[in-house]
């Protein structure tokens, strides 16, 4: 694992530009693309740069089942807010939550298993999961349908205007599907993801901690905050 630690999110947006710009430039097409606030200042970067991804194709790692994409805590209208709006791809995916789980899966495997995904970028959360696959889930996990933990739930309640409306279930990438991007960026910042970015990266490669199978991946640069790296021994 590459380990760049930055000052703050604006200078962790500049650095997951510079990955992003060199992906392009080296010919990725196909970007796997994660939510949550972590890589908003990667995608503000991005969409105000003059790069040309306009016959790129970008894969979203997660969805919320039972929201519509017109919710505004769907990660469908989140990723329309922070990045194609401003920027688009030729073409972005993003598991649609409204749809049956087992023919959502099999539609959004085909369309990784059709493109698959050169650059992928993940946030990290507080628990080591990385998508919305929870610690327990199989290393070797497709595309599926998730129960999210009380935990994870707590987490996002913040984004909702109480608990109960936080969604009980998710659509996830599996671990394996992100396991087979060619390339991988993990962002993560905060005292609050310190304890699982320690685990991470120096941890025993386990289910328990969803992320610690990236040490086993041999293309994953982690841009850290200093306070998501406070807990690293080096
Ligand atoms: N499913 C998402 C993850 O993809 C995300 O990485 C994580 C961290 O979110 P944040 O970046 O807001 O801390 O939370 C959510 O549960």
């Amino acid at each position: 694992m590459k380990i760049n630690i930055v000052k703050d999110s604006k200078a962790a947006g500049q650095a997951g530009y510079e990955l992003f710009k060199e992906q392009l430039e080296n010919g990725s097409t196909v970007f796997g693309l994660a939510t949550g606030s972590t890589p908003i200042s990667t995608y503000d970067a991005i969409t105000a740069s003059d790069l040309d991804f306009s016959n790129c194709i970008s894969i979203n790692l997660d969805e919320y089942a039972g929201l519509p994409d017109t919710h505004e805590q769907s990660y469908r209208y989140s990723m329309n807010q922070h990045f194609f709006s401003k920027k688009p791809f030729k073409e972005s995916y993003v598991p649609n939550g409204m749809n049956d789980a087992d023919a959502e899966i099999v539609r959004y495997e085909k369309i990784i298993a059709e493109n698959p995904v050169d650059f992928q970028i993940l946030g990290l959360g507080q628990n080591g999961h990385i998508g919305f696959n929870e610690p327990g889930t199989a290393f070797d996990s497709r595309t599926h349908k998730v129960t999210l933990t009380e935990s994870t739930i707590a987490a996002n309640a913040r984004f909702f205007d109480n608990e109960n409306d936080v969604p009980k279930f998710a659509y996830s990438m599996g671990i394996g599907t992100i396991m087979d991007a060619k390339s991988i960026l993990l962002e993560a910042f905060g005292e609050n993801k310190a304890e699982a970015v320690q685990k991470m990266v120096e941890g025993p490669v386990t289910e328990d901690l969803p992320a610690s199978i990236l040490q086993r991946h041999p293309n994953v640069t982690l841009i850290l905050d200093e306070a998501a790296a406070s807990k690293l021994s080096k």
